[in-house]
């Protein structure tokens, strides 16, 4: 089994609000992050599928159409965005890391086997920050 990785980078804006809750109790639970007016993250989207290699290409997915998958139903999304209002399929959603790291594999998961169906989405890592990032199996 071969792991191959791509990764891809774009800034998006989001806030972190629970609207069940107070303006107060979001501000205590998520500080500046809760500000009203958002604010925005370089994020880089690292993405490993796994497989075999294909017996006449070598390869377990072509990286430049992994790349053009990742750039068409990730990038090409939320590049220049703001999570919260911006994104279809994060519309009501909080717009942590974790659950914009589901949400992204839900879409990647099935995309992937439709062009290299002897492989699978193996990880996704989300780098928010040079300090906050999150990784995610599918599990
Ligand atoms: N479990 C999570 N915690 C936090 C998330 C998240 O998505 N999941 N997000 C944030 C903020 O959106 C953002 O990442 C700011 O984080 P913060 O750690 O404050 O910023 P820095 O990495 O720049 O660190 P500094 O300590 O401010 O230098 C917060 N938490």
């Amino acid at each position: 089994m071969i792991y191959v990785t791509r990764k891809e980078h774009f800034n998006a804006a989001h806030r972190l609000f629970n609207p069940a809750w107070s303006e107060e109790k979001n501000q205590e639970v998520f500080g500046p992050c809760a500000n009203n007016n958002w604010h925005g993250h370089n994020f880089e989207l690292i993405v490993t599928v796994k497989g075999k290699p294909d017996p006449d290409t070598g390869f377990v997915i072509d990286l430049k159409v992994l790349g053009d998958i990742v750039k068409e139903k990730i990038v090409d999304k939320v590049d220049h965005k703001n999570l919260n209002l911006d994104v279809d399929f994060m519309a009501g959603k909080m717009a942590s890391c974790e659950i914009f790291v589901t949400e992204i594999w839900k879409i990647l998961a099935p995309a992937i086997e439709n062009v290299a169906p002897n492989s699978r989405l193996h990880y996704i890592k989300l780098i928010e920050t040079p300090k906050n990032f999150v990784e995610y199996y599918g599990e």
